[in-house]
């Protein structure tokens, strides 16, 4: 722990050193949050994952000074008889592991309904047998699409919050058909937000639901053909990473007229650990964690991280830096998309007091530095290569 002050929570309590079993710890989230856990608090992590490389700075040298306060079990959740036993070992669990990025929603719906959905039953169920308290990362695609969006496209009332605004307990979750297979995810989401709603209302479970407005940030997802397959289809930030550190024009699909609030992963991680130390007003409770500052459509977006990019390695954009494509023909079939997500903040608020900080240029430059000071060598490496001819 960087200090040795004692902790203490927002009612002035003492926070007693907890251990912590994460799931999913190897990923970006789980990258972030162990980072903050081991340099601020005294807490111990088990963290559970089937890679390591995203928090293997954070596993080696053994002379780390949290180095007993960390331990890495490699297992699939799917098939380890390993977990109870984790679990029980743990004041907290905290469920992070998914399939979450949306090129795998409608072309691998099975893979991504069974991760979602049936692979978190048995964290749920020991976390309820036990007596554990659990925290359980959910989504903002939950909500689906707004209100607003079946509106006329010129009526005024789309521009009333009522239309739009994403509350907790208060918003529907508003999905395409079964053949727009992008649902799968957000559907199986609602459905372990449900249940462990019920396991809360029946059995007292002890639970935190986090519903996370696209959390961005180093260490996000992959760059493909680089620490990623070649062809696979990261979320929005890496794809246009991608693009700019190969100097190659950034895809909009459908003309990128979606609209998202984007959060630094380093605010949104301060609203974790409030939860995680402050049982008596998280627990019951679902929040929405984002960043209702930061809206833009995903063409500004682009053309923002146009601009920061060529700030920040110094090189010149593209005099066209955007193209657009169907969603058909970057997605697949079955794809659909949520028009607008602004995160109501009332219940965080109130419960946690916490806010978002970082503006979107902030966030970009400094993420976007990351990713040149991370994969613009190995990029222009892998470009030089001679491209093997049949
Ligand atoms: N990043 C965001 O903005 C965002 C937004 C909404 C929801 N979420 C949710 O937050 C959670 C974490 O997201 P992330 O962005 O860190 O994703 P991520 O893909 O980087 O991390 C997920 C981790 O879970 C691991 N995992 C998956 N299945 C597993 C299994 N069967 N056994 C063991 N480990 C397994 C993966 O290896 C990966 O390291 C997910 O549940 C996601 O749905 C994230
Ligand atoms: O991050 C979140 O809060 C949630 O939303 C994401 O969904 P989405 O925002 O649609 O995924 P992105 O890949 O980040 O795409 C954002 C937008 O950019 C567009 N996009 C993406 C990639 C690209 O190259 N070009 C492009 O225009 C997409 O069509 C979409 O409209 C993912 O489903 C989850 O990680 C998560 O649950």
């Amino acid at each position: 722990m960087a200090s040795g002050v004692a902790r203490v929570d927002l009612d002035g309590g003492p926070i007693k050193p907890m251990t912590i079993c994460m799931i999913g710890a190897g990923g970006f989230i789980g990258s972030h949050l162990c980072e903050k856990l081991m340099a601020e608090t005294p807490h111990k992590v088990l963290a559970l994952d089937v890679y390591s490389d995203k928090i293997k700075h954070l596993l080696e040298p053994a002379t780390l000074p949290w180095a007993d306060r960390i331990q890495f079990h490699r297992l699939n959740i799917k098939h380890d008889s390993r977990l109870e036993g984790l679990i029980k070992m743990s004041d907290l669990t905290i469920n992070l592991a998914a399939i979450c990025t949306p090129a795998d929603y409608n072309t691998r719906p099975l893979d991504t309904i069974y991760s979602n959905f049936i692979d978190a039953l048995p964290v749920v169920k020991y976390c309820s047998e036990n007596g554990k308290r659990l925290i359980h990362f959910s989504t903002c695609e939950v909500y689906g699409k707004t209100i607003g969006s079946f509106l006329p496209k010129d009526s005024p009332l789309r521009q009333d919050p009522a239309y739009y605004m994403l509350s907790e307990d208060a918003s529907p979750c508003i999905f395409g058909p079964i053949e727009k297979q992008r649902w799968s995810y957000a559907c199986a989401k609602q459905l372990i937000e449900r249940l462990i709603y019920a396991e809360g209302a029946e059995n007292g479970l002890e639970f935190t639901i986090v519903r996370p407005f696209n959390w961005i940030g180093p260490r996000m997802d992959f760059i493909p053909g680089i620490d990623g397959p070649s062809e696979g289809v990261p979320r929005v930030l890496a794809c246009f990473s991608n693009a700019l550190l190969r100097h190659q024009q950034l895809k909009l699909v459908d003309g990128g007229q979606s609209q998202r609030t984007f959060i630094f992963i380093k605010d949104a991680i301060e609203a974790v650990l409030l939860m995680i130390e402050n049982p008596a007003r998280a627990n019951g409770h679902i929040f929405n964690v984002g960043n209702p500052n930061n809206e833009v459509t995903v063409r500004q977006l682009a053309e923002m991280m146009t601009q920061v990019y060529s700030k920040v390695s110094d090189e010149a954009p593209l005099e066209v830096p955007t193209v657009d494509v169907s969603s058909k023909e970057f997605y697949g079939e079955g794809y659909d998309d949520s028009d607008k997500r602004i995160p109501d903040m009332t219940i965080i608020n109130r419960q946690l007091g916490w806010n978002p900080k970082t503006s979107l240029w902030d966030l970009l430059e400094s993420t976007l530095t990351y990713q040149h000071r991370t994969y613009a060598e190995a990029i222009k490496k892998a470009m030089s290569k001679p491209v093997a001819t049949s």
